[in-house]
C-alpha cells in the first residue's frame, strides 16, 4: 500500500453513549468501546459533544483524553463554551460542525462561507491550543474555498445526502459531488476526510475515491456491533474500506 491509496478509519462512538443515556445507566461505556475499537484497528476515535448532551458527556471526553492510544477527533459546535472546553482538553483534532438542538442528526455542512470571520477566529483559537482543525462541510466549491481561507488544514465532506439517496441515480450524483469535492480540496492543499451515514453497503464507493484521507463512521458500526461485537464490527469496516481504497 502506498500513501496514495492509504485510508484511515475514525470510529465514532457517540451511539454507544446514546444507549447508555436512554436508561441513565453506567453501561455501555463509550470509553470501553473506544479502547476496543483501537485494538480492532481504528486509527482514531470521534466523539461529538452535543450542546444538549444527548449522548457523549463532558466526562467521557475528559476520560478519553487520558486513555486513548490513537487520537481524538472532537466534534463540536462553534460556541464559546465548546471552544473553552477544547482549549482545556486539547484534542489532537477538532472538527467544527453545525448544530441545532432539534435535529435528529447533523443535517448539513457548516456554512463557512457565510460566517468566515467567526470560523476563522475559532480556527485560530483551536490552532493556538495545538489542535488540528477540520471543518465539516458540504462538498461545494464555495465552502471548500472558504475553509481554505479561514485557515483550516482539514475538511470533512458531509456524505449524508449520498447515504440518504433513494435511487441509484441519486446516489451516483451525490457520489460524484463528493468526488469533485475531494479533488477541489486536494487542489487547495487541504486534507480531505468524509463521513456521515456511511455503512457496510455504501462506504466502499467513498473509500475508493483517490486522495481521501479518512472516513469517520459511527452509527452503522455501533449497530453492527450488537450482533457481532464491537471489535469485530470495527475490524470488518476497516477491512472493507482498506480493500476499497487499495482497489481504487
Ligand atoms: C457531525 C456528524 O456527522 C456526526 O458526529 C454525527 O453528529 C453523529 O452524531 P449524531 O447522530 O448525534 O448527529
Ligand atoms: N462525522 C461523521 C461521523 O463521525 C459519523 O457519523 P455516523 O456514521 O454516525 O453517521
Amino acid at each position: 500500500m502506498t500513501e496514495a491509496n492509504r485510508i484511515l478509519l475514525g470510529v465514532n462512538i457517540d451511539h454507544v453513549a446514546t444507549l447508555r443515556q436512554a436508561r441513565g445507566t453506567r453501561y455501555p461505556d463509550p470509553v470501553k468501546a473506544a479502547l476496543d475499537a483501537e485494538e480492532a484497528g481504528a486509527d482514531g476515535i470521534t466523539v461529538h459533544l452535543r450542546e444538549d448532551r444527548r449522548h457523549i458527556q463532558d466526562r467521557d471526553v475528559r476520560v478519553l483524553a487520558d486513555v486513548l492510544q490513537t487520537r481524538m477527533n472532537f466534534e463540536m459546535g462553534v460556541t464559546d463554551f465548546m471552544l473553552g472546553f477544547a482549549e482545556q482538553i486539547r484534542p489532537a483534532h477538532v472538527c467544527l460542525v453545525p448544530e441545532t438542538r432539534q435535529e435528529l442528526t447533523t443535517e448539513g455542512g457548516l456554512d463557512v462561507a457565510g460566517q468566515e470571520a467567526r470560523i476563522a477566529a475559532a480556527v485560530e483559537r483551536l490552532t493556538m491550543a495545538g489542535c488540528e482543525v477540520s471543518l465539516f462541510i458540504d462538498a461545494e466549491e464555495r465552502q471548500i474555498e472558504a475553509a481554505m481561507r479561514v485557515g483550516a488544514p482539514v475538511i470533512e465532506l458531509h456524505t449524508g445526502r449520498y447515504a440518504d439517496a433513494h435511487t441509484a441515480e441519486e446516489a451516483a450524483h451525490e457520489l460524484s459531488r463528493i468526488r469533485d469535492g475531494v479533488i477541489c480540496g486536494l487542489n487547495h492543499g487541504l486534507i480531505v476526510n468524509a463521513g456521515h451515514g456511511l455503512h457496510y453497503h455504501n462506504a466502499e464507493a467513498v473509500a475508493a475515491i483517490p486522495g481521501i484521507n479518512e472516513l469517520n463512521i459511527g452509527h452503522a458500526i455501533v449497530a453492527h456491533a450488537l450482533f457481532v461485537g464491537f471489535k469485530q464490527a470495527v475490524a470488518e469496516m476497516k477491512a472493507l474500506i482498506v480493500a476499497a481504497a487499495y482497489r481504487g
